[in-house]
């Protein structure tokens, strides 16, 4: 195994070092990405405030990372996509500048903390308890130094990057190049958590025994 196989996986079949494309994702899956670090637990996320910046605390290795193409979610100037993970929410404390936290949408599902001076958004909360997703809170693993994260593993609201701009006629190219990254494209999330979130769903109403 090549040092940058052993950097970017390559053992467990994700490329190790992807083909350079012209067609952009995000910048930090562009390149390839590294593996989770084994025992990795968590770090400190930062907004791009040059002074008194917003720090949260995540005492906690991410799941489910993921691309997600929808306009709601926060990305990167130029970014096409958004990198984003789920956390437990009681691993997620905000530990400097709380004050310049704001609610992007307060009637959304995810509650989405926003720095008032950069927009970054710092974490995404639920508080519906009824929700198939509530108890984890959303991140974007990007905004730490650490390394050791667990890598993006699919591609999420894949068609919903039209809605913000995105040429329809692009997008054959678009789906082609995440499978190429590794992350398979699908225009709602990964089937395991949309059968997670039917089983909720089904044995809230009934119809599954609970
Ligand atoms: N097509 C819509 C999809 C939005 C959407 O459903 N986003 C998903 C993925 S982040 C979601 O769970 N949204 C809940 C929320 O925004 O609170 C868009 O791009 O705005
Ligand atoms: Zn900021
Ligand atoms: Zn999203």
């Amino acid at each position: 195994m090549s040092f940058l196989s052993g950097i970017f996986g390559g053992a467990d079949g994700k490329p190790s070092a992807p083909p350079p494309s012209s067609v952009k994702i995000h910048p930090q899956v562009d390149n390839g990405y590294p593996p989770a670090k084994p025992g990795f637990a968590g770090g400190t996320l930062t907004c791009h405030c040059k002074s008194n910046p917003v720090k949260v605390r995540i005492s906690a290795q991410s799941a489910h990372n993921h691309v997600c193409g929808c306009t709601k979610c926060w990305k990167p100037a130029g970014a096409v996509f958004s990198q984003i993970a789920v956390v437990p929410r009681d691993s997620v404390s905000v530990i400097a500048n709380a004050d310049k936290l704001e609610i992007v949408n307060p009637a959304a599902p995810i509650q989405r903390y926003a720095c008032k001076d950069c927009g970054v958004h710092m974490y995404g909360r639920i508080e519906n308890t009824e929700h198939p997703l509530y108890g984890l809170d959303f991140i974007h693993t990007e905004l730490s130094n650490e390394d050791g994260w667990s890598p993006p593993e699919f591609a999420a609201f894949v068609s919903s990057i039209i809605e913000s701009g995105y040429p329809p006629a692009k997008m054959d190219g678009i789906r082609a190049r995440l499978r190429e990254l590794g992350l398979e494209p699908y225009d709602a999330l990964s089937p395991p958590i949309m059968d997670l979130i039917a089983t909720h769903t089904a044995k809230k109403n009934g119809v599954l025994a609970a």
